[in-house]
């Protein structure tokens, strides 16, 4: 039931020096809560992350050409992940809660980060813990209705609803985190995992859960992530059922025993790291790449094992980051190569470490729903005309779009993108696309105007320079302006939040691959005049807590 990716990377260790090694491999945080400072943007109060962290991100962004970086490097993502939890009955620890604890919990949710959550009743006065047997009777998930102070534990591999035997392995200020010792009452979602690794590889969260439950959680996730943002039901619509991709992986061959074949060579484990830990896991075939990459990756792994013999002698390091993308069944290890991805008709030509949409079967999809969003009738009932796509890397949307538009000006802070994006224009023999390399909230006050050949020319095949129209995007009709936005999981800054007010376009449509941040912008957007049209997630990660988000605000307040 997996959608097969078809980009991703790897880690392994080797005994030679790379660069890429050291940030991949050392920096890792399960639960951003316990970092020390604040974010300097509003989130809530559980939402703090180390500045240090944002750094290190942005460092193996970087590092890897701000390449995507697949849901299997949740190394990568965990680092500024928003862990979305109520803390109203949340206090000091309690005093007798050790490690190595058994406790008998109901799971009431899950977080963002795909683990459970429980709360743990606790004693009024001296904040100890009640006998598990006392915690399981008592744990309700109606968090509105008592005064009883509840502990929160946070468990790996449930399914709202089990009753599970825990133990507990670390205590934080305002929280436990628990190993799954037993299910004692499993949800009749839960399904064996196809992969033997599922309980050990951090790469995904859900394998043991029903692939309709986890993309009916995911909707659960999205409509409270925007309610926890002051969001109410009736000020935004019902969110969307979570869409699958559109083809499903025939690649199902189980293969239960794929993490025990790892024999004792040089270069230690290939793979990704173990849940909640740095530790990195052996994985010699995964179930949710593609069939070429898992045929590539078998073959890339006796290299480097080769290499890693021969090489013996050589002082080990912290390890290194393979790449493996696949691009029309083509599988690319040098992230400077370029390749070629064909999504609803048109040629996308970008380096193989650069970002680009990861799941193949989910694109077209994805890009026609933000065609039909972006050319409904504007609120005024005029057609729209003009499309700014800001952080829009190769070009995905803009390009997809521009047959509906009289003209599209792509930004993005990668001037390598804004090349591809060029290059891709005139792949495709897109005349009225202009891209523009600097940061998003630079587009609105451009001085630069946009340039692009209008349709009158088309139908006579092509014009020359003196037929270029030219505008300045302050110009643009914002009565008959869409803006697209796609920005990386921090969400939009608030520098361009207060830009785009500004502007005043008369919809925005909001791509997102986390929306706990597009929560909170969406509630900065429903603040300064506009209104939630939908809200529609994306299964683009199966089998992961990943979500991608769609969410579209027409302008109601001038
Ligand atoms: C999630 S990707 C979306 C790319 C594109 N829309 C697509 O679907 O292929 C986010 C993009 O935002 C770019 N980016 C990050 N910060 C930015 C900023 N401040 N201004 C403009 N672009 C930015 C990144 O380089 C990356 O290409």
């Amino acid at each position: 039931m997996t959608s097969p990716s078809h980009s991703f990377f790897l880690s392994f260790r080797r005994p030679a020096v790379s660069s890429f090694a050291v940030a991949w491999t050392r920096s890792t945080s399960r639960h951003p809560t316990k970092s020390r400072t604040r974010r300097p943007f509003a989130f809530r109060a559980s939402s703090t992350v180390a500045s240090e962290e944002i750094q290190k991100f942005q460092k193996v962004q970087a590092l890897s050409l701000s390449g995507e970086i697949f849901a299997k490097n949740s190394h990568v993502f965990l680092f500024y992940n928003i862990l979305m939890i109520k803390t109203r009955h949340l206090m000091t620890p309690p005093t007798t809660i050790q490690y190595h604890d058994v406790l008998t919990v109901t799971v009431e949710s899950l977080t963002n980060l795909g683990f459970g959550i429980a709360r743990v009743p606790i004693k009024e006065n001296d904040n100890t813990i009640l006998q598990p047997e006392a915690a399981a009777t008592t744990s309700t998930t109606d968090e509105d209705s008592t005064e009883q102070k509840k502990w929160v534990v946070f468990i790996p591999n449930v399914i709202p609803g089990e009753t599970c035997r825990i133990r507990i392995y670390r205590n934080h200020a305002t929280y436990s985190d628990a190993d799954l010792i037993q299910v004692l009452t499993p949800s009749e979602d839960r399904i064996e995992p196809k992969c033997g690794l599922a309980n050990v590889c951090g790469g995904c969260q859900y394998q043991h859960v029903k692939i309709e439950r986890q993309r009916a959680i995911k909707t659960q996730q999205v409509q409270e992530l925007f309610e926890d943002w002051g969001l109410k039901r009736d000020e935004f619509p019902k969110v969307l059922e979570t869409l699958e991709p559109s083809l499903r992986s025939t690649n199902q061959k189980k293969d239960k025993d794929s993490g025990n074949s790892l024999k004792s060579y040089e270069i230690g484990p290939i793979g990704f790291k173990e849940k909640a830990s740095r530790r990195l896991v052996d994985v010699p075939y995964c179930h949710i790449a593609t069939p070429a990459i898992n045929t590539a990756l078998e073959q890339i792994r006796n290299e480097k094992r080769m290499e890693a013999i021969e090489e013996r002698l050589k002082k080990p390091s912290k390890g290194a980051t393979l790449l493996l993308r696949d691009a029309e069944g083509v599988v690319e290890t040098n992230h400077t190569e370029y390749v070629d991805t064909i999504v609803n008709g048109l040629t996308f030509r970008f380096q193989a470490g650069n970002f680009f949409q990861n799941n193949p079967y989910m694109l077209p999809k994805m890009v026609d729903l933000v065609v039909s969003a972006a050319t409904a009738p504007s609120p005024k009932g005029e057609p729209m005309t003009h499309l700014i796509d800001c952080y829009c890397g190769s070009g995905l949307f803009a390009l997809g779009s521009s047959s509906f538009f009289d003209v599209c000006v792509g930004i993005e802070v990668n001037a390598k993108a804004v090349e591809e994006a060029k290059g891709n224009a005139a792949l495709n023999g897109i005349e009225n696309c202009d891209f523009v390399s600097a940061s998003a909230e630079a587009i609105f006050q451009s001085q630069d105007p946009v340039s692009w050949v209008g349709r009158e020319c088309w139908w006579r095949g092509g014009c020359d320079d003196n037929n270029r129209k030219t505008l300045l995007v302050k110009d643009f009709p914002r009565d008959n302006t869409v803006v697209v936005v796609d920005p990386p999981r921090k969400g939009c800054s608030p520098e361009f939040l207060e830009q785009l007010d500004q502007y005043r376009p008369a919809r925005v449509v909001y791509m997102s691959c986390d929306p706990a941040t597009q929560a909170r912008d969406a509630s900065f957007l429903v603040g300064h005049g506009y209104k939630i049209m939908s809200v529609q997630p994306f299964d683009l990660f199966p089998q992961t807590r990943h979500i991608e988000c769609l969410a579209v605000f027409d302008r109601v307040i001038n």
